[in-house]
């Protein structure tokens, strides 16, 4: 019976410059999505999330030339209205986790989420396609191994443990990305059977 399934190339290339999220992604997709990973620290625009990581994918696409993944991360405070957002990263390079924390100690509300953007470009000509997951919880006093971003200061909502604290295998199911990695996942296996290079 004929597939009505769009043939892709694989594999997929993600494209980050930043190493522990590889092995996340690698942990979360297993064997499901064929994909390589490329070393490149993309240029990210300012503006809202998804735009940011829509730009990363064309931008990645170009250099690439195929089929490419990126990932842009959020760390969204409510009493900020979202801010540092998008811009985590760099508030983390100057302040650590723990600056983090002491940012909201202005504000009785500690609420916070992580949110996470996949988006998936099938090429240089192709408009990318993304897919959000989104994680609440709040912003606690930093705790647990401090080796991966702002996971000491997040604490998942139901949970006791920090991101830092919880085992990989625990942080993996319920995670932001977990959640985005998901769709991602579904969609690829509904629309698109993976072919060789030819
Ligand atoms: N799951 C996570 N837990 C804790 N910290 C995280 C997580 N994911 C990302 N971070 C950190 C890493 C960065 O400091 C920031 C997200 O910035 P982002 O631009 O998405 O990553 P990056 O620049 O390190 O990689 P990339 O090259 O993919 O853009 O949040
Ligand atoms: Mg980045």
């Amino acid at each position: 019976m004929a597939s009505n399934k769009l043939p892709l190339v694989k594999p997929i290339t993600f494209v980050t410059g930043n190493a522990k999220k590889l092995e996340e992604v690698k942990m979360i997709l297993g064997q499901s999505i064929p994909f390589q990973a490329v070393k490149f620290d993309l240029p990210e625009l300012q503006g809202e999330p998804e735009e940011i990581s829509k730009e990363k994918a064309r931008i990645a696409a170009r250099e690439v030339g195929g089929p490419v993944l990126v990932e842009d991360t959020c760390l969204c405070f409510n009493a900020l209205k979202g801010l540092p957002g998008p811009y985590v990263k760099w508030f983390l390079q100057k302040t650590g986790p723990e600056g983090l924390n002491n940012m909201l100690a202005a504000y009785e509300d500690k609420t916070a989420y992580a949110l996470c953007i996949f988006s998936l470009s099938l090429g240089p000509d192709h408009e990318p396609t993304s897919f959000e997951g989104r994680t609440e919880g709040k912003i606690v006093p930093a705790r647990g191994p401090n080796d991966f971003g702002w996971d000491p200061v997040f604490q998942p909502h139901g949970y006791n443990l920090t991101y830092a604290e919880m085992p990989k295998e625990e942080k993996n199911k319920i995670s932001h990305r977990r959640r985005a990695l998901d769709k991602l996942r579904e969609h690829l296996c509904t629309q698109y059977s993976f072919m060789d290079q030819p």
